[in-house]
């Protein structure tokens, strides 16, 4: 960084300065007038290692690198550093000249000595700190949406928007651990599509996945809000039912088959296989058994279901 001058030597205006605004132009002029200008060449990092100072840009454009990827612009008039005069930290992390730019430099005690002195000074200073922490309030609210789409993306499985394996692998071990500490019942229903192959050659595997699909969506409307639908895998589902007895639990496999049955995938029936149906197996946490244990028992009642004829439901 190279200094060529001080301001008070410069063509300079306070008056196009956000900090100075509305206050006692002749008084800044004459506190200022030995602050030096220096000029950063394009590219040229704002290094400043070992002191808080207050940078004001007079001419050209700084750029100001967020650690997430982010680019702030500080134009003429603006100014960085006054937070690092604050707290006496010097934080100025990756600032960059984005053109030949020159800047007013004002050391720490001088800044503190504008605020003592100048109520507009202190009420610039206090506006741009309030617009920065609203700017940075802006940035972490969009930020926590971006978080939480990522995190629904990780928990979902795109095709059907159901719960994913990875979701399952996660919460099955904290609802049985929630089932031993207060003593409920859990229980889950292993679901697999019946003949799906089948129905894959027979209308095509983009046909299958549109059955998949309302498949899903039948067995996730016909729940409580506080049972979950995961896909297992392929055309294999798991419901999860916490608080649900093996009795209680049957009825909803009950419920869920039936509804399963009565979707019309093809409105004419002289289609093969109009309709699709489901074969179920349910199962009822036992007080040795953990989470592998449950999903191995509902998937043995699965193959009972399905070897007894399909489209049914087996404990
Ligand atoms: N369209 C589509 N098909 C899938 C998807 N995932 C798995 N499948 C198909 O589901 C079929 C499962 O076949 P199988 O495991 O032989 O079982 P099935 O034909 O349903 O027979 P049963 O289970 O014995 O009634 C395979 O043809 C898979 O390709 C998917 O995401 N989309």
């Amino acid at each position: 960084m190279e200094h060529i001058g001080s301001f008070g030597a410069s063509s300079y205006s306070l008056r196009d300065m956000q900090l100075f605004r509305d206050a006692d132009e002749a008084q800044l002029a004459a506190a200022l007038a030995d602050c030096v200008v220096c000029r950063l060449a394009k590219g040229k990092r704002l290094a400043d290692s070992f002191r808080a100072r207050l940078y004001i840009v007079l001419s050209g454009a700084l750029a100001e690198a967020g650690t997430d990827g982010t680019v702030n612009k500080i134009l003429p008039g603006e100014s960085v550093g006054e937070q690092s005069v604050l707290d006496e930290a010097t934080n100025l992390a990756d600032i960059s000249a984005l053109d030949v730019t020159e800047l007013l430099l004002i050391e720490a005690d001088l800044v503190w000595q504008l605020i003592d002195q100048s109520n507009g000074v202190a009420r610039n200073l206090l506006r741009l700190l309030s617009f920065r922490i609203r700017a940075a309030s802006a940035l972490l609210r969009r930020r926590q949406k971006l978080g939480e789409f990522y995190r629904q993306l990780s928990m979902n499985d795109g095709l059907t928007g159901l719960y994913n394996r990875a979701w399952l692998d996660d919460m099955l071990p904290k609802l049985v651990a929630t089932a031993r500490r207060t003593g409920g019942p859990l229980s889950v229903v292993m679901i697999d599509l019946d003949h799906f192959k089948r129905f894959n050659d027979t209308h095509g595997h983009l046909a299958g996945d549109d059955a998949l699909r309302r498949a899903a969506a039948i067995i996730n409307a016909a729940l409580r809000p506080s049972d979950f639908a995961v896909r297992y895998g392929g055309e294999e589902m798991v419901v999860l039912l916490p608080e649900t007895s093996d009795k209680l639990a049957t009825l909803v496999a009950e419920r869920l088959c039936l509804r399963l049955r009565q979707v019309v995938i093809f409105g004419d029936m002289r289609l093969p296989m109009p309709h699709l149906t489901g074969s179920f197996g349910v199962a009822t946490l036992e007080v040795a058994m953990d989470e592998l244990q449950l999903l191995a028992a509902a998937d043995a009642a699965l193959y009972r279901a399905k070897q007894a004829g399909r489209d049914r439901i087996s404990l």
